[in-house]
């Protein structure tokens, strides 16, 4: 008893830390509300797959799958994708290497945190830390990882291989990011090569989650419902399910083997397209045996750069569903309301 009062006063330390104090039961400061907790078994969902080998040009299967890449956007807003071309050892590695950077000592870890949400390395817990009434069961670290010459310095040293496998998954995850925009850009029918440059030089945020196992799973969440904020993130998990989606008003469990790659769509895409492709909600349950390691990696303009509606997908029938969006609009309503199920998007709609 003692033990977990007194983890329960250290829970900014993260729960690697509150496991590591063997908590018997889960702290009041990560129990939901009932509504909000998970069902106890929600559908297994089937997710569309995209073949990105049939999407280089000349690819005889080219119509096909920029029709899927279309259906997946616009119905589910998360797919999966196959021969995507990143080597399995460097999608290994990252997982494998995120593992090893929670496993060392708090005190190694603890030297990233900070509260500076624009900080290029950050360690923490929870979704947001300054923000959560609840916590949720989830340590991160967040890594800035475009541009990165300027960053990559700052970066934790340990463990030793880190940096090179890290910087080698960053640019493959950054060419499947450009070249899944080339498509979706065609899939809307906008030619917009300053935006294609733009996305080139955009930033790239990856952040390594942790999810320890939880004594009591069914009271908490590992992340709470909740949208990406950039075009697209590119999800690599470790073969333990946890995420859950939104679809069809639903929650589903998505069900992908361990080193396939997931891609969903973001709030910035939301906006670009002008509403036709959404992002999707989503959310990450625990459990009690398997610790899992996910690797979302975030893609979107550069933070100086506004996001707005294609002006090619504005037409007298179509009006102009959102303002215009800059990254500092999003820090405001971070620091100010948190980002919850998709409340940042519904505060750039437009009424008509
Ligand atoms: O762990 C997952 O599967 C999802 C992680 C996620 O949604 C995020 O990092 O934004
Ligand atoms: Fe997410």
């Amino acid at each position: 008893m003692e033990l977990e009062e007194s983890a329960e006063a250290d829970y900014m330390k993260g729960v690697k830390h509150l496991c590591e104090c063997e908590v018997k039961r889960v702290p009041t400061k990560y129990i939901l509300p009932v509504p909000d907790r998970t069902q106890a078994e929600p559908d297994l969902l089937e997710l569309p797959i995209v073949d990105i080998s049939d999407l280089h040009p000349g690819s005889a299967g080219r119509e096909r799958a920029l029709s899927s890449l279309a259906d997946a956007c616009r119905k589910y807003g998360l797919f999966q994708v196959v021969n995507h071309g990143l080597p399995g050892e460097v999608l290994r590695s990252m997982i494998e290497v995120s593992r090893s950077f929670f496993k060392l000592p708090l005190k190694e870890r603890e030297r990233f945190m900070s509260s500076e949400v624009l900080s290029p390395v950050r360690y923490g817990t929870s979704f947001n830390q300054t923000m959560d009434g609840v916590f949720c069961w989830r340590d991160f670290l967040k890594l800035t990882s475009h541009p990165l010459p300027e960053v990559l310095s700052l970066w934790p040293a340990s463990p030793p291989d880190l940096r090179e496998v890290a910087v080698s998954y960053a640019r493959e995850t950054r060419n499947l990011f450009l070249d899944l925009m080339a498509a979706i850009m065609e899939t809307l029918g906008v030619e917009d090569a300053k935006m294609m440059e733009k996305f080139r030089e955009g930033s790239q945020l990856m952040v390594l989650n942790f999810f320890p196992p939880c004594p009591q799973p069914e009271l908490t969440l590992g992340m709470p419902p909740h949208s990406d904020y950039g075009f697209l993130t590119v999800l690599l998990q470790d073969g333990v399910n946890g995420l859950q989606m939104q679809h069809q008003g639903r929650w589903a469990t998505v069900n992908a083997a361990a080193g396939s790659l997931l891609v969903n769509v973001g709030d910035h895409l939301e906006i670009f397209s002008n509403g036709k492709y959404k992002s999707v909600l989503h959310r990450v349950f625990v459990n009690a045996t398997s610790p899992r390691v996910s690797v979302a990696s975030l893609h979107s303009l550069s933070p100086a750069a506004v996001v707005s509606p294609s002006p090619q997908l504005v037409t007298a029938s179509e009006p102009r569903r959102y303002m215009d969006t800059g990254f500092a609009a999003f820090l405001h309503h971070l620091s100010s309301r948190g980002t919850t199920a998709k409340s940042f998007l519904e505060s750039r709609k437009l009424a008509h």
